[in-house]
C-alpha cells in the first residue's frame, strides 16, 4: 500500500525552477531513499511532502490525507528529523524529548523511549555536549516521539565519522524493524545501498530514475563483466565462452603475459563462465570480476558523479 504519493511537483523561486515535476510513492514499511547532488531539490520535496512547504503545482497525499488541508492530522502521523540548528545547547536531553512529547496528542512514553534508544544515562546532558552521533540518536528519538507511521530522516550522517555513520544506520534498521516506514534523503551512495529497500534518483528537480539499489546498478550501470588472461599457446575459447548462456560479448586482445580475454553478461554469467572453462581444461590467470557499484549507475544517469 502507497503510504505517500506524490504527483507531478513543481516548485520555483524566483523564475527559477528547483522541482521540475517530481512522482514518486513511497509504500508501508520500507525505507525510501530520495538521493541526488547538492541543490537537486531532496529536501524542498521532503518538504512539501511533510506540508512545510506549499508546491506550485502537483499533488501529495500522505496516508490518504492532504497535508496542507488536513495539516494537523498529518503532523501527527509523521516524525520529523530536527537540522543540528533546531536545539538550543542547554537544552537537557529529557527536557528535548519530554517538550517534543508535548506537540502529540499520543505521544509515546518518552521515558522508555529515552532508554530504547540508549539515551537514558544522557538524560541530564545538555545537547551542545554531546557527540554527533549522540545528537543523531536523541534525533531519531525525538523524531518517533509523536508514535508516527512515517519518519523523515534528512542527511543524518553527514559531518560523522565513519563509525558513528555506521552506528546511526543501525538506529534506522531499527527504526525500519519498528514498522515505521521511513523516508532517508541522503548524498551518500554506500548509506541508500545499505539502508534503503528503494530509491528515487533526483536530479535537477526531477526522478531520474526510481528502484531498488539493486535494479538501479543492474539496469544503469553498463554490463557486467569479467576479465582473465590465457597463458602464452593456449587455444582461444572464446567460441566456448560465447556458448554460456547470459554471455553477451567476448573480446581478446594481447597482453604483456599472455592473451587478455574481457567477457560482458547478464546475470550470473561469471560463475558459468568459469565453470565452462574449468569443464573444457581451459586455465586461465588473474581472473576479476568488474563490481559495478550505484555511482556507476549515477554516473550513467546524471552524465557526472555525485559529488560535482
Ligand atoms: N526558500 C528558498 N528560496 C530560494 N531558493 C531556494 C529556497 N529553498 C531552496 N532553494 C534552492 O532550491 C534548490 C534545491 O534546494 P534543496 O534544499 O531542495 O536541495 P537538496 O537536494 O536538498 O540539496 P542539499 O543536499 O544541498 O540540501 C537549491 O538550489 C536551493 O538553493
Amino acid at each position: 500500500m502507497a503510504i505517500i504519493e506524490v504527483t507531478g511537483l513543481r516548485k520555483s523561486y524566483g523564475g527559477r525552477t528547483v522541482l521540475d515535476g517530481i512522482s514518486l510513492g513511497v509504500e508501508a514499511g520500507e525505507v525510501f531513499g530520495i538521493l541526488g547532488p547538492n541543490g537537486a531539490g531532496k529536501t524542498t520535496t521532503v518538504e512539501c511532502v511533510e506540508g512545510l512547504r506549499r508546491p506550485d503545482a502537483g499533488t501529495v497525499s500522505v496516508l490518504g490525507l492532504d497535508p496542507h488541508r488536513d495539516t494537523r492530522a498529518v503532523r501527527e502521523a509523521i516524525g520529523v528529523q530536527l537540522q543540528q540548528t533546531q536545539l538550543p545547547d542547554n537544552l537537557k536531553v529529557w527536557e528535548a524529548l519530554d517538550l517534543y512529547a508535548s506537540f502529540y496528542s499520543r505521544p509515546r512514553d518518552w521515558r522508555a523511549l529515552m532508554e530504547e534508544w540508549g539515551l537514558a544515562e544522557l538524560r541530564n546532558a545538555r545537547f551542545g555536549k554531546l557527540s554527533g552521533g549522540q545528537k543523531q540518536r536523541l534525533f531519531i528519538a525525538l523524531a518517533l516521539v509523536g508514535n508516527p507511521q512515517v519518519a523523515f530522516l534528512d542527511e543524518l550522517t553527514t559531518g560523522l565519522d565513519p563509525q558513528a555513520r555506521r552506528s546511526t544506520w543501525e538506529l534506522v534498521k531499527r527504526v525500519r524493524d519498528s514498522g515505521v516506514t521511513t523516508v532517508l534523503v541522503s548524498h551518500y551512495m554506500d548509506e541508500v545501498e545499505e539502508l534503503c529497500d528503494r530509491v528515487a534518483v533526483i536530479d535537477r528537480g526531477t526522478v531520474v530514475a526510481l528502484d531498488t539499489p539493486a535494479g538501479l546498478v543492474d539496469r544503469n550501470a553498463g554490463p557486467q563483466r569479467m576479465r582473465f588472461t590465457l597463458p602464452r599457446g593456449a587455444a582461444d575459447p572464446a567460441a566456448i565462452v560465447a556458448a554460456v548462456p547470459g554471455v553477451t560479448g567476448v573480446t581478446t586482445e594481447p597482453g604483456r603475459d599472455g592473451d587478455r580475454v574481457t567477457v560482458t553478461g547478464t546475470g550470473d554469467f561469471a560463475t558459468a563462465v568459469t565453470g565452462a572453462l574449468a569443464r573444457n581444461h581451459v586455465l586461465v590467470t588473474d581472473l576479476r570480476i568488474d563490481q559495478r557499484s550505484l555511482e556507476d549507475a549515477f554516473i550513467a544517469l546524471t552524465g557526472r558523479p555525485l559529488d560535482r
